[in-house]
């Protein structure tokens, strides 16, 4: 593993102002290196997902500055953003935001369809050999709301992985899961950054998962300490 840093986020500030003005970032300066796996972790409130939102460049209301994967992203234009995400990100959220009435294997060529760099055919093959990893190749052809909730999440974490991302973040990818599936998904995680030198930023309230990273960042009260 090299220690090339994937992430750098540089004295990131962030106000909300309703109902009152209020600063939920206070100059959140950390870096990640290529390959990390990471748990943010802090009680309710302390700001952790609005930071991963700032992360992610879904959120650009803020001052500092973000750099991911070379390439710095404050003050960007919004197409832009969307195109460095679905090229360099892939997203986990809790609930899995699949489209019900699509096929798993359809849901998970969505990003790669959308990013035109391959044929459909080898996308196609990317999506089952993805689905595979994450022991679903067999549910491939099933409607996504036919799956179990177990089932439908590695779908999310198949489909955020089809773009061979550099860093891979989850706003609490396995809040919905028992303790079996939450398994699963850590080990997948625990591969990907290991095997594949893909980076992971996942927010978690699960201590066992957390304990399990290679670092933990712990917020309070909108700073890292
Ligand atoms: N859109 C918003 N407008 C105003 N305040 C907000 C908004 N979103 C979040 N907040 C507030 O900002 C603070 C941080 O919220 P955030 O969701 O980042 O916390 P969190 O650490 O992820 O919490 P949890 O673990 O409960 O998900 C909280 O006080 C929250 O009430």
């Amino acid at each position: 593993m090299t220690n090339k840093i994937v992430l750098k986020a540089d004295s990131i500030v962030k106000y909300f102002y309703e109902p009152v003005k209020f600063e939920v970032l206070k100059k959140v300066s950390f870096e990640v290196k290529r390959g990390e796996f990471v748990a943010l972790i802090g009680k309710s409130g302390s700001g952790k997902s609005t930071l991963l939102y700032v992360l992610s460049t879904m959120d650009t209301d803020y001052t500092g500055t973000l750099e991911l994967n070379n390439e710095v992203l404050t003050n960007r234009k919004q197409n832009e953003l969307a195109d460095f995400r679905n090229r360099n990100i892939g997203f986990v959220f809790q609930f899995h935001y699949l489209l019900p009435e699509f096929s798993a294997l359809d849901n998970v060529m969505l990003p790669a369809l959308k990013l035109k760099k391959k044929s459909k055919e080898e996308i196609e093959e990317a999506a089952y050999k993805n689905l595979g990893l994450l022991g679903l190749q067999e549910q491939a052809l099933k409607k996504a709301n036919r799956l179990s909730g177990g089932q439908q999440q590695r779908v999310a974490i198949a489909r955020a992985l089809i773009n061979e991302p550099a860093i891979i973040m989850g706003d609490e990818p396995t809040g919905n899961l028992d303790s079996k599936n939450t398994q699963i998904v850590f080990d997948i995680f625990r591969e990907l950054s290991k095997e594949r030198g893909q980076t992971i930023i996942a927010v978690t309230h699960d201590d066992d998962f957390a304990a399990n990273c290679d670092r933990v960042i712990e917020m309070r009260d909108g700073v890292i300490i």
